[in-house]
């Protein structure tokens, strides 16, 4: 999988998913401190803070998923980490003064804060770990460091609550995000293999161009009203080039006319290994009345330059009419028959299936 496909797949939904939690978050939160006030004046617009940026980063998002998701992950991070540690210091320092006790003041945040701190690390890429363990660790260890250092505080139903929530809970929390991690690496590569598997069965191993296989799936792409031509092309002599210089070099051959298929023509088109030394191409919407000249820029190509140790190589290219997709076996039947009045009339040439209804057959050979 490429990274686009990543990201369109896991990285945009996990993104919205985060943002959509913090989001309902903060809108209980909103409701929960307005209703029941605390003497905190701050908590009566933080949640409404927090749920403004999120709401703003999840539009931002909407507009341009795949070009913002990082900038919006980053943002999301910076958010979490700029609203959550400053409020956890400002709760310990103070209690710490003596200003308050800490477990009757602490906001109920840390439940948040451990949950979204573990999401970021279940479901966002491995290099957004750290801002997750940064903001766990400058909100867990002032907390951590009030409560061991206050035992009487500590001793309390909220005091163990918070120990054991930053203490032991996160503890497992990072124990399980590695295990998470191998299984989605496991499987990333479980899908990469069969992928990769699934592309090698519709490749031709030899020249690496469509199969029959490949070339019938990237018709099932095509529209099947689509206009189209066949063009078939078989090898001329192929067996006496295998006699002649070895089945290795006769290899070579048939690699170097695959690529040179590929060199001619700019616009729609398929192209598959139909068998040993026949090639069979597609040409998505042409030119009517322009087959012929194309199927000749096929062939000049082919046999313009001669090939290494072998030296010319010709090819008969037989073609069909212009038909819609859905009609592409009647096509590649038309195209055979060019083909074979084509070899009959003496080979290297373009035939036209048109031609095998009007022009008697010379039989050449
Ligand atoms: N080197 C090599 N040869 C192949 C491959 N696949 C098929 N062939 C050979 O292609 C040759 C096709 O021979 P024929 O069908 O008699 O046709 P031709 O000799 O090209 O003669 P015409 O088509 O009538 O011009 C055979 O000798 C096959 O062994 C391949 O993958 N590699």
């Amino acid at each position: 999988m490429d990274d686009r496909n990543d990201q369109k797949n896991i990285l945009i939904p996990a993104t919205y998913r985060l943002l959509i939690v913090t989001l309902l978050s903060s809108i209980i939160y909103t409701v929960l401190f307005n209703v029941y006030s605390t003497p905190f004046t701050i908590h009566a617009f933080q949640p409404g803070i927090i749920f403004f940026l999120h709401f703003t980063l999840l539009i931002y998002l909407y507009k341009n998923p795949i070009r913002r998701v990082h900038r919006v992950i980053n943002a999301y991070g910076a958010v979490i980490l700029f609203t959550t540690v400053p409020n956890t210091l400002y709760f310990t320092i103070s209690a710490w003064q003596g200003d308050w006790r800490f477990v009757d003041t602490f906001p109920p945040f840390s439940g948040m804060i451990i949950l979204t701190t573990t999401l970021m690390m279940l479901m966002l890429p491995e290099k957004y770990n750290k801002l997750a363990v940064i903001t766990w660790i400058l909100n867990a260890f002032p907390v951590l460091l009030f409560l061991l250092t206050h035992q009487e505080e500590l001793q309390t139903p909220r005091g163990y609550d918070l120990l054991f929530l930053f203490g032991p809970a996160s503890l497992l929390i990072l124990l399980i995000v590695p295990y998470q991690r191998g299984i989605n690496s496991h499987m990333h590569k479980i899908v990469f293999d069969l992928q990769h598997s699934q592309q090698a069965a519709e490749r031709d191993f030899l020249t690496d161009v469509y199969n029959r296989r490949g070339l019938e799936g990237w018709l099932n792409n095509v529209n099947p009203s689509t206009k189209a031509c066949v063009l078939l092309m078989d090898i001329d002599h192929f067996k006496a080039v295998n006699d002649r210089f070895g089945h290795s070099i006769g290899d070579r051959v048939l690699i170097e006319f695959a690529s040179r298929l590929r060199t001619v023509y700019q616009g729609k088109y398929g192209l598959a290994r139909w068998g040993g030394e026949e090639f069979l191409i597609v040409i998505l919407n042409p030119k009517a009345n322009k087959t012929k000249v194309l199927a000749e820029l096929f062939r000049s190509a082919i046999n313009r330059l001669p090939y290494k140790d072998v030296g010319k190589v010709t090819a008969s290219i037989g073609v069909s009419s212009i038909n819609e997709i859905k009609h592409f076996s009647t096509m590649v039947e038309e195209a055979d028959k060019a083909v074979y009045f084509g070899k009959d009339n003496g080979r290297d040439q373009v035939a036209l299936y048109r031609d095998t209804l009007e022009k008697p057959q010379n039989n050449v050979d």
